[in-house]
């Protein structure tokens, strides 16, 4: 028999008072799966993860992660679920070991301490206060306390933001180990490389509303991948949208100028997506 999803998500919605954070928005996430929640600020990324976390409360529709709806969830599926919020928000007087350590100690079946703080690259930081470790090494801290109980399912809130490249491809490798342990991971992150990356699946969303959700070289339809070929002459630019560029490469006459051939990545197709969109300001 195949395994029921982890998350399911059916119509689920959120009213603040006039403004609606979430619209209806439904999907699933396999068991094991990473999946991608993308979009501008203020789309509603944030509000849907923290109603799958149990910290908001739906206005309707209806969410289940592991089987249970996270409104009236007790310890026992608190300790299944691993939690990255956006804001960090530690002990600063603590050391980093310290922090992990106490962690460790409400889960049943917590990783090693020392273990899980080499997986974040912090263990020439493990015996610094927090406070004094920067933005970016204190949200591998975050990371650390959301791996730390072995978690069935993470929640991964714009993990990256303020990592240097090299911190984020460390992470991207770690993030890599925890799902091939088979762990469920839901992302949100303003970086399309990093859903390209990670993610199985991912789906975009924009004023509350889901926009496209698919596989991740497949969102956006295979139209919007076909390759682009993009060359000048004396009749001026040409573009020639083609499933065979090089065919169209060979045919152009003479010595082109500026010749590319471009397949449109997932940033592409994210911003031709959102483009029609109303910013964040003009919905207030
Ligand atoms: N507690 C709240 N009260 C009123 N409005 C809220 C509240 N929390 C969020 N909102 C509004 O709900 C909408 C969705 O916010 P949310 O934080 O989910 O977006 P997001 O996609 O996570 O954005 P970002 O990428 O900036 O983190 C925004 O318009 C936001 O202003």
């Amino acid at each position: 028999m195949e395994q029921a999803p982890a998350v399911v998500v059916d119509r689920l919605t959120k009213r603040y008072g006039a403004r609606t954070a979430v619209d209806g928005v439904s999907f699933e996430i396999a068991r094991g799966e990473t999946f991608a929640l993308l979009g501008p600020n203020g789309a509603g990324k944030s509000t849907t993860v923290e109603m799958l976390e149990g910290f908001r409360t739906p206005t309707s529709g209806t969410a289940s992660v592991l089987g249970v709806d996270p409104a009236r969830a007790d310890r026992a599926w608190r300790s299944r679920i691993g939690v990255v919020l956006q804001t960090t928000g530690q002990a600063g007087a603590l050391t980093v070991r310290e922090v992990v350590a106490h962690f460790a100690r409400i889960f049943p079946d917590a990783r090693d301490v020392d273990e899980t703080i080499e997986a974040v690259g912090l263990t020439e930081h493990a015996g610094r206060r927090v406070a004094k470790l920067s933005g970016g090494q204190q949200r591998r801290v975050d990371v650390a306390l959301g791996i730390i109980g072995r978690p069935e399912v993470l929640f991964l809130d714009e993990p990256t933001t303020g990592f240097d490249p090299q911190a984020r491809r460390a992470f991207w490798d770690l993030i890599r180990g925890v799902a091939a342990d088979g762990t469920t991971i839901l992302l949100t992150t303003h970086y399309l490389e990093e859903a390209e990356q990670l993610a199985d699946r991912a789906g975009i969303i924009a004023g509350g509303r889901l926009l496209a959700l698919d596989a991740v070289a497949r969102i956006g339809g295979a139209a919007a991948r076909t390759p682009i070929v993009r060359w000048t002459d004396a009749g001026g630019r040409h573009e020639v949208r083609t499933d065979e560029p090089a065919a169209v490469v060979r045919a152009i006459a003479g010595e082109p100028a500026d010749l590319e051939v471009v397949r449109p990545s997932l940033e592409d197709v994210y911003l031709s997506l959102i483009a029609d969109t109303e910013p964040e300001e003009a919905a207030a």
